[in-house]
């Protein structure tokens, strides 16, 4: 990097050495092409390639810190984790999800983990398998032959019915459509309301966004009182029997609390929690699982691959928990998938206490930003980075690459609770929905991807779903042949 009057080199600060990095504050760079308040990949991309796997800049008073090396994302999450918390951005999720899991911080969220962990444990969740293929069966036989449909859209119902039937037991019930709705609407204002400086101060203020933003809380939490009300109401077996996580997590609490854990989970958390894992189980898979279809749409010696795998190992039966683990190279699309778009594309932490990496020493109260998109397209770890190339997932390769290099589900003490959940949804997904339909992508729409909460696809994703069987056309009477 050569020095000139945007970059720094390497610098000390007093007692602190700081990694290059921006000259000045971020907003003095408005006009490059790099930054857009709303869309951060470009600047995170830009620090990469002028300055390599760490780069600081300035917003507001703040210090931030980008990284993109696998050994010092590891020493954040996992070494020297102790000295993190979540970063201010995400700890703002606090007005919609309160102390859920995402947003709080140690000792609630070592407390709430340790409840919920159960419900989650591999034997739990292999329960859900007949519902989800159950509920992949249903979008696909919802698909008309050569009819186009947007995979978008599609893929956001079914992950919102997968949720409504493992997390809630029930069907995409009006009640169900309306979290959805409400939570759509309060993300879409989110990043309007993040940018104010004290927002916890003007939520009680008359300002429009705010209202409707209050109101939409306000309905969710009677919603969402109501589920775990009627949990609440089942004796201690009928609750064990329904098996749905809500109700998991309500018997996990109780058992808690049968153990002596003095501030088990109250009916507060209950709710935080609910909607903490509504909203990262929905918005992820359903995302991460248009993106798959986009590149097998792009990929057809890909698919070939794929589909012969899913005749051999289910031979047209309906998949079930026992076939997963044979469908390994289904897995490894998927994977791919999200190396590629990953949903949580970046992750962010503030740091509590000084901090080494390598050569630096940065100061307590500076945030840490690393980024899963920007990592998994890495030219240093990935050979040709912009291919689709399932391979790259084989218990081989993986085990050539240092642990952070693919890091789709995070890592550490907050890596995703729900992974093996949100696999075992991918594959079964996939494989259902493989056994009947090639999709054809129809290029009418720019393919965009979005850095949004999740990373989404800005326009719509217009498929024709193309019968790979075709059944012969029934004769008519009286046909000419
Ligand atoms: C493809 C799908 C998914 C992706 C890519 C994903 C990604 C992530 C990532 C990166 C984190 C860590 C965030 C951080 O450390 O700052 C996380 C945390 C979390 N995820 Fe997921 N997730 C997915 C699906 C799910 C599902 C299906 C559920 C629940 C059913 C879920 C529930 C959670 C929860 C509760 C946390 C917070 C964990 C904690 O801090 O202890 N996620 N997820």
């Amino acid at each position: 990097m050569a020095e000139n009057n945007d970059y720094v080199q390497a610098k000390e600060e007093g007692s602190w050495r700081l990694p290059p990095g921006l000259r000045k504050a971020l907003p003095f760079y408005m006009r490059r092409a790099w930054v857009n308040f709303g869309e951060p990949i470009p600047l995170f991309e830009h620090l990469h390639k002028t300055f390599g796997p760490i780069a600081h800049y300035r917003f507001m008073g703040t210090l931030i810190v980008f990284v993109n090396d696998p050994a010092w994302i590891q020493e954040i999450l996992i070494n020297q984790a102790g000295s993190f918390v979540k970063e201010r951005t995400l700890q703002r999720m606090k007005i919609l999800l309160g102390e859920g899991l995402i947003t709080s911080d140690d000792p609630i969220h070592m407390r709430q983990r340790r409840i919920a962990a159960p419900a989650f444990h591999r034997q739990r969740i292999a329960g859900y398998a007949e519902q989800i293929a159950a509920s992949a069966a249903t979008t696909r036989e919802g698909w008309k032959k050569d009819t186009e449909f947007d995979i978008a859209e599609s893929m956001m119902q079914l992950s919102l019915r997968i949720v409504a039937r493992t997390l809630f037991d029930t069907e995409v019930t009006p009640e169900v459509l309306s979290v959805a709705d409400e939570v759509d609407t309060i993300m879409g204002l989110y990043n309007y309301l993040v940018a104010f400086p004290r927002l916890e101060r003007v939520l009680h203020w008359p300002i429009p966004g705010v209202m409707k933003f209050r109101r939409s809380r306000a309905r969710l939490d009677v919603i969402v009182e109501r589920m775990i009300a009627s949990r609440r109401a089942l004796s201690r077996e009928d609750l064990e029997s329904r098996g749905d996580l809500l109700s998991e997590l309500v018997a996990a609490r109780d058992e808690a609390a049968a153990e002596g854990d003095p501030d088990g989970m109250s009916d507060k958390q209950l709710r935080d929690e609910t909607l903490t894992i509504f909203l990262a189980g929905y918005e992820t898979v359903a995302n991460a699982l248009s993106w798959t279809w986009y590149l097998l749409s792009q990929n057809p010696d890909v698919a070939e691959r794929m589909e012969a795998e899913i005749d051999q190992v289910l031979g047209g039966r309906p998949v079930t928990m026992q076939e997963y683990p044979n469908l390994r190279y289904t897995e490894m699309v998927f994977a791919e998938a999200m190396r590629l778009y990953p949903p949580a594309w970046a992750m962010g932490r503030r740091s509590t206490k000084a901090v080494e990496l390598g050569p630096y020493k940065i100061p307590p109260g500076a945030h840490f930003f690393f980024s899963q998109y920007v990592m998994h397209r890495s030219a240093e770890f990935w050979d040709e980075p912009e291919a689709f190339r399932p391979e790259r997932h084989t218990p081989e390769a993986k085990a050539e690459r240092p642990r952070f290099v693919y890091f789709p589900f995070g890592g550490g003490r907050r890596q995703c609770i729900g992974e093996g959940f949100a696999w075992m949804e991918g594959v079964l997904s996939l494989a259902t929905i493989a056994q009947k339909w090639r999709l054809e992508f129809v290029n009418r729409y720019p393919v965009v991807a979005q850095a949004k909460i999740t990373l989404r696809p800005k326009f719509p994703m217009i498929m024709i779903p193309r019968e790979r069987f075709p059944q012969a056309a029934p004769e008519h009477p009286g046909q000419v042949r």
